[in-house]
């Protein structure tokens, strides 16, 4: 397996020093990285704002389940903090897997709860979608379309309006 989506979201401490370090985590694979967005919370509307971004990522030995264990160990990286009582609510980190491609290009398509290929809420999510498209303007969701389309319908379409780009928080340095 070689390419995946990955989505990194923060709402709790040191919200841009969390996103940095889990980027960081990914050095040796990472090709790029978006920009960061101050997101509205999504899900549980009673928590801080989040800041959102997302990665493209590629290893030719990586598996699926993989990428998972490195999104799971970036977390944990960060803390880990988060209400359990709150399914959508407040955490240090979360690092979601949206898309992998095989070798061949295909998206690898999984209905197993443990990695859920792509992230069954992807295609309702502003705060993934507009990181991701980015750094892949052609890119598709597996089973929704094209980014550019499920962005400029409704109801992502208005949503995206409250997705502020945050120029002044790189994720990487400028080198
Ligand atoms: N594509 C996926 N990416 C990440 N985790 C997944 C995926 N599919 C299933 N999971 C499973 O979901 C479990 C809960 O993940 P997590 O705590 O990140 O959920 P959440 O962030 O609360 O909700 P959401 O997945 O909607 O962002 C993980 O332990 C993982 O096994
Ligand atoms: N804006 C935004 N909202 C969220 C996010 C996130 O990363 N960004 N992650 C959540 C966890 O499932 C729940 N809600």
């Amino acid at each position: 397996m070689t390419r995946a989506v990955l989505s990194l979201g923060s709402n709790l401490g040191d919200r841009i020093g969390q996103l940095r370090a889990a980027v960081a985590s990914f050095d040796d694979v990472l090709l790029v990285a978006s920009g960061v967005y101050e997101t509205p919370p999504w899900g549980d509307a009673d928590q801080p704002a989040y800041l959102n971004a997302a990665i493209l990522v590629e290893d030719p030995r990586a598996t699926p389940r993989e990428w998972l264990e490195r999104a799971r160990a970036a977390e944990a990286a960060a803390g880990r903090l988060r209400d359990p009582a709150r399914r959508f609510g407040p955490r240090t980190l979360d690092v979601d897997v949206i898309v992998v491609w095989d070798a061949a290009g295909e998206p690898v398509l999984s209905d197993d709860p443990e990695l859920t290929l792509p992230h069954p809420r992807a295609s309702s999510r502003a705060f993934v979608l507009r990181p991701w498209i980015d750094i892949d303007p052609y890119g598709r969701l597996p089973g929704h379309g094209w980014l550019t389309d499920l962005l400029n319908a409704e109801p992502l379409a208005s949503e995206v309006r409250d997705v502020s780009p945050r120029p002044d928080l790189p994720l990487e340095s400028v080198s």
